[in-house]
């Protein structure tokens, strides 16, 4: 009971400390005295709290407590129970206070579209040992060096380099014709290693000790420089020249930055040295809010140098902010300057420097007027003076990013009531799934004007919702395509900051979709896939956190094969609102509804339902209601038709009540024509599919839809159209667990899968894609085009299969692997497999080796590892160990590491068990 007071009294006064401060309530005294238990007792108990880990302890005099919970929820996560002192703790709060360095402040776009750039640095510098090497790739002026420099300050204000600690900077290209002086300057010379050496001269890298060395324009180093400098990253040591037998040792940060092409401008150990590639990208590709940030940014600074106000018309602005700037930043920053000079180097006698169109120079003044057309962004003149600060022109906190924030923070509090099991996991659910699906909603009613990349964005979202529907068979709601376009235009044009789950919470959140909305997450994840390879959008962890929660909140629901309702009625909503009272009336959704505009002609109507028997289910049966006679034309016009099909005309919601509790009875078509018929007076007719089904080919890829879906494309160009032979993309995993229970089974002939790995489906033949390539490929023409009669037909399509499935091709339509990089570490592999094993691998063997090692590389890469092992052989060990020692250049290259599972999988491969 006294142990609870303490607790008790213990928590209050955690949660009631203002700051971290050594103050009197978190003392054994304070805390004794609050709660009127003995010292020593609460001593005792208070020590134990430290030891159960409920409390944690800082030893200074006296000592202090705090409720390891509620000072972890106000301050931060501590590290230790127990500090020695108090300054200790503090340390560590500046610490993780600087996490959030402001190091990165004044760089334009660090919360922007420079964010992952700038992320990729903290990961890097933080790297355990001496951080990781990295390169900042960009073009000119993208702001690699300003990157460098704030790369450096950070490791200062972390801690990670001592305060002080050299930052050198070596533009490589000042010595691209000498290499020797480029050599000399950054490994240092010994006395008379060449012509002029007259000292011992030390280099740049030992200069760099315990700091960071900089190099820019890297591509200009060469080779041998690359060779030194990557025996450096391996093992810290290098030689000064005229001196290779003394090995130096240095503690150096490496950064390297280059404008030109990496995979081909360097030595490729060189840049296998170098994990971390940091993309920069070009003013082009900022947003207009950032450029103008810029703007404002660099007039400010000039600003301030003239100590005058700077006036800039709104004619001069405007097409500031649309030229297009070569030299990017740097451009844009030395067009203000001279601008800014210029005006005030005319107008210098007046208070204000006027920037107009009559103060440019003639030069400059041609550019400008060569932007004829251009949208009208600011309207009035600006006025920039030496106090003003950049947020009194930028806009922030937009009304999106506080929706953002609060959802954020209503899920962090969710969780944290599910974690004290206040709430059940289904409450959860359904409360966060209401909640993601008003903020994702609630961004479609914030669109003011619609553009025509949007417009474009939402084609192309909802085809791939489509094939999505067809390939999970589930069904989204018409204005989840509008919402879900609506965030990824936003997101990516930065409208909103998108707030991040901390790491551990993040991790927690994903265990908990993957036990309870693992289906909502698996239809997200090929819709991304979908989505960044044609749109280039990829959302972070967090942001997918929030949009699976919206799927949720859809009810995507796998609609098993049932008879179907669909109601078919002109107006603005007449079919939705019957289709709504039955469904809920029957408390099952009977119905779908399709609302139709007045003047819909008789094709669409027919279109529409084509493109829904194909994505639905309909074998067990369909049941259509249509407010008009003349849409009983259906029943005969139907191409897709896999079961009967009812159609009833005069639809009202009283006729769709009788039906929907016959189709809840489970009631035959026929006998609900017949019943719903005799007691009201519609027409009715019932009709049976009667054509035969076509043949099909199902691809699929483990790694995603989007790969199956490539090479559906190619299967489809190599077999001639006559044959009638119809090619799909279908989810791997979907087919995986419901095998032939889904329509595609019941609409066609399926004659055989195609893909990356086995789904298992029964009595269907599968071919691996590495078979098709390996010149077996007529006997597997021969088994899944069996149909075919025609021997010359089956010739053809081996014969196109050959000639459109190239190794490279087939890599890059099943990976997102950099193909001749790929393929250049698998030949690295098996060339050193062939040396080891004293064996030679036949070409055929080689190209499914090929096929098979890069998807093997991405799934590793992605995280989805086979993990167990069917065949049926005892590998012989010296080999399995000879083929692990030969991959080990392609783990260390993409940095995965490749299972015994997987090792024996190849084994088979290469030995044929
Ligand atoms: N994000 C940014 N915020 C503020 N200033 C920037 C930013 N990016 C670049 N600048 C400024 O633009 C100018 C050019 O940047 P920087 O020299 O870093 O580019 P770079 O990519 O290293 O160019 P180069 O390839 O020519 O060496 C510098 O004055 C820099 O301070």
């Amino acid at each position: 009971m006294s142990k609870k007071k303490v607790l008790a009294a213990l928590k209050s006064n955690t949660e009631t400390a203002e700051v971290i401060a050594a103050v009197e309530d978190l003392t054994t005294e304070g805390i004794s005295e609050m709660v009127g238990i003995q010292r020593n007792t609460t001593s005792q108990y208070l020590n134990e709290f430290v030891k159960e880990g409920v409390a944690i302890k800082i030893k200074s005099r006296p000592a202090l407590f705090y409720h390891a919970d509620i000072f972890r929820e106000r301050f931060f996560e501590p590290r230790h129970a127990v500090y020695e002192s108090f300054n200790q703790l503090l340390e560590e709060k500046r610490r993780h206070d600087t996490k959030n360095s402001q190091v990165f402040s004044s760089v334009i776009g660090s919360q922007s579209s420079l964010q992952m750039v700038i992320d990729q640095i903290k990961t890097s510098v933080y790297y355990p040992g001496n951080g990781l090497p990295m390169m900042f790739h960009g073009e000119t002026g993208v702001g690699k060096s300003l990157l460098a420099r704030r790369a450096y300050d950070f490791c200062a204000e972390q801690g990670l380099v001592e305060q002080g600690a050299p930052f050198l900077e070596l533009n490589c290209a000042q010595y691209y014709h000498n290499e020797e002086l480029l050599s000399s300057i950054l490994f240092g010379y010994k006395k008379g290693a060449f012509t002029g050496a007259e000292d011992n001269q030390i280099g740049l890298l030992e200069a760099a000790n315990q700091g960071v060395l900089f190099l820019d324009e890297c591509h200009r180093l060469s080779p041998e420089s690359q060779e030194k400098l990557f025996t450096f990253i391996d093992n810290q040591t290098f030689s000064r020249m005229g001196d290779n037998n003394k090995l130096r040792k240095s503690k150096v940060r490496l950064i390297f930055a280059t404008t030109e092409d990496i995979q081909t401008n360097f030595l490729r150990t060189f840049v296998r040295r170098i994990p971390i590639t940091i993309n920069i990208p070009s003013l082009q590709e900022r947003t207009s809010q950032e450029i103008s940030e810029y703007i404002y940014t660099f007039l400010i600074q000039e600003s301030q140098k003239f100590n005058k106000e700077i006036v800039v018309t709104s004619w001069v602005m405007n097409r500031l902010m649309s030229l297009s700037y070569r030299d990017n930043v740097g451009e844009l920053k030395n067009l203000i300057k001279v601008i800014c000079a210029s005006a005030y180097g005319k107008q210098n006698g007046s208070d204000q420097v006027l920037i107009s169109a009559e103060s440019l120079e003639e030069g400059l003044m041609s550019r400008f007027l060569s932007l004829k057309e251009i949208d009208n962004l600011e309207e009035a003149d600006s006025i920039i003076s030496p106090a003003s600060e950049i947020s009194d022109y930028i806009r922030s906190g937009t009304t999106e990013t506080l929706m953002i924030n609060g959802i954020f923070k209503v899920f962090n509090k969710l969780f944290q009531q599910y974690h004290e099991d206040e709430i059940t996991d289904d409450y959860l659910v359904k409360q966060l799934a209401r909640e993601a699906t008003t903020v994702v909603e609630m961004l479609v009613y914030e669109e003011s004007g619609e553009k025509n990349t949007l417009k474009l964005l939402r084609n192309t979202v909802k085809e791939l919702v489509n094939f999505l529907e067809s390939s999970f068979f589930i069904k989204m709601r018409g204005n989840s395509i509008v919402a879900l376009t609506s965030y990824l235009y936003k997101r990516n044009s930065f409208v909103f900051d998108i707030p991040k789950f901390e790491s551990k919470q993040l991790s927690e959140i994903k265990a908990f979709i993957s036990l309870h909305m693992l289906m909502e997450s698996k239809v997200l994840n090929a819709l991304l896939e979908l989505v960044e390879s044609k749109l280039d959008v990829t959302l972070t962890d967090s942001e997918k956190v929030l949009i699976t929660f919206y799927l949720k909140g859809l009810d995507l629901e796998v609609r098993k094969p049932e008879v179907r309702g669909v109601i078919l009625a002109h107006g603005f909503s007449t079919a939705s609102s019957i289709a709504d009272v039955v469904n809920r009336f029957m408390d099952e959704p009977l119905f779908d509804a399709f609302d139709m505009p007045f003047n819909m002609s008789l094709e669409k109507v027919k279109d529409y339902m084509n493109h829904y028997i194909s994505s639905n289910d309909c074998s067990k049966g369909l049941v259509v209601l249509v407010d008009m006679g003349s849409l009983m034309f259906l029943a005969d016009t139907l191409e897709q038709l896999s079961g009967p099909l009812l159609i009833m005309n005069n639809v009202t919601t009283q006729q769709a009540l009788f039906v929907g509790e016959l189709l809840k009875k489970k009631a035959d078509l026929e006998l609900i024509g017949e019943k719903v018929s005799k007691s009201m007076p519609f027409d009715y007719k019932v009709t049976y599919p009667i054509k035969e089904k076509e043949p099909m080919i199902l691809t699929v890829c483990q790694t995603g839809l989007g790969a199956a879906q490539q090479l559906k494309v190619f299967l489809q160009s190599s077999i001639p159209e006559e044959t009638g032979f119809i090619v799909e993309a279908i989810d791997y995993h979907y087919l995986k667990k419901y095998g032939q229970d889904n329509s595609l089974f019941n609409l066609y002939e399926v004659q055989g899968i195609v893909g990356t790995a086995d789904p298992e489906v029964e009595n269907i033949p599968y071919v691996a894609l590495e078979e098709l390539v390996s010149g077996q490929g007529q006997e597997i023409i021969n088994q899944i085009f069996g149909i075919i009669q025609d021997e010359k037909i089956r010739k053809v399509i081996n014969d196109n299969l050959v000639r459109n499935l190239s190794i490279e091709r087939l890599i890059s339509a099943i990976t997102i692997l950099d193909v001749k990089r790929v393929i250049s570490y698998i030949d690295d592999a098996l060339d050193s497999f062939e040396r080891r094993a004293k064996i030679t691998l036949s070409n055929s063997k080689k190209s499914i080796l090929y096929v098979h090692i890069a998807s093997l590389v991405e799934r590793l890469i992605r995280n989805q590892e086979v993990d167990h092992y069917t065949g049926e052989t005892q590998p012989n060990d010296s080999r399995l160990r000879q083929l692990a020692e030969a991959l080990v250049g392609v783990e260390s290259a993409y940095n995965i590491v490749i299972s015994d599972y997987e090792l024996t999988y190849l084994y088979d491969i290469i030995f044929d068990c």
